[in-house]
């Protein structure tokens, strides 16, 4: 069994407990189940930012504790001051110390899309990412087959949310491209083995149709590797231990942006 697999199994669970205790009905009497989201494309795809994704992550399954202590709210609101187009925001509890309430607290304070960072397996966890007003979700090619794919981005696409896909190699990419992503993110961690290659994005870059925006995300610490992936098409960077694991990730954050910016 690897992480990816226990991962999921425990997200089966999870969402058992939670359709009892939060069904869909309460779900979608929250103040945040009306409100319009913002586009990820559009976030993008604007030429005066760099595309930075940045992601709030306490710990992760194979670095361990990140950073126990930061305020989501303080740092998500830096993150977006330091020029990021777009937030993540970890909402998985056992294997990366997230919750829904961080998500709430980082909408609370911010105009961008919000992506909800977990393991999307079930329409019921759409309908909660809506409710606690994220933006934008993640659909992760190795986790769901090519149909889960499809109708799982068309119901999040029909609450007018949009779909970030995640693949991380050609077999994954070719079989789950469909009309109902709006970009795609190519994972340089391969998510069952951890192994990290940055190669892997700029390997798949060409095999990305045009009409997607492309994403590199995790293991992004150098500036110079972002202006690297720009030149081969890529206008999302998904960011988040580089910043998490100093004491002030949204100072680290701003001194990414400005050295990306002097480039
Ligand atoms: O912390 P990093 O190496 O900068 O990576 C961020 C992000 O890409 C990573 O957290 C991630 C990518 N895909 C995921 C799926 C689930 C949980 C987490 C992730």
């Amino acid at each position: 069994m690897t992480i990816l697999d226990k991962i999921v199994a425990r997200k089966r669970e999870e969402i058992l407990e939670n359709k009892t205790q939060n069904p869909i009905s309460v779900l979608e009497k929250s103040e945040f189940f009306d409100r319009e989201c913002y586009s990820l494309k559009e976030a993008l795809t604007n030429p005066e930012k760099i595309g930075l994704i940045a992601e709030f992550k306490r710990k992760s399954p194979s670095k361990g504790i990140l950073n126990a202590d930061a305020d989501v709210a303080e740092t998500t609101k830096g993150y977006v001051a330091a020029g990021a187009s777009v937030l993540s925001v970890l909402t998985d509890v056992d294997f990366f110390n997230g919750s829904n309430e961080n998500l709430i607290k980082a909408r609370k304070v911010n105009e961008v899309p919000i992506l909800r960072k977990d393991f999307i397996v079930d329409e019921y966890q759409i309908l909660e990412a809506k409710s606690i007003g994220a933006d934008v979700i993640l659909l992760i090619a190795a986790c769901l087959s090519p149909e889960e794919l499809k109708s799982l981005g068309a119901f999040a696409q029909s609450l007018g949310m949009s779909v970030l896909l995640e693949v991380h190699d050609k077999h994954e990419l070719l079989c789950s491209i469909s009309p109902y992503i709006d970009a795609i993110g190519v994972n340089n961690r391969n998510l069952s083995t951890f192994n990290v290659d940055i190669q892997t994005s700029f390997e798949l870059a060409d095999l990305i149709p045009n009409e997607f925006v492309k994403v590199s995300e995790s293991a992004l610490s150098n500036p110079q590797t972002v202006i690297d992936l720009k030149n081969v098409g890529y206008r999302g960077f998904l960011i988040g231990e580089t910043f998490m694991k100093t004491p002030d990730p949204a100072n680290a954050c701003r001194k990414f942006v400005e050295e990306v910016r002097n480039l």
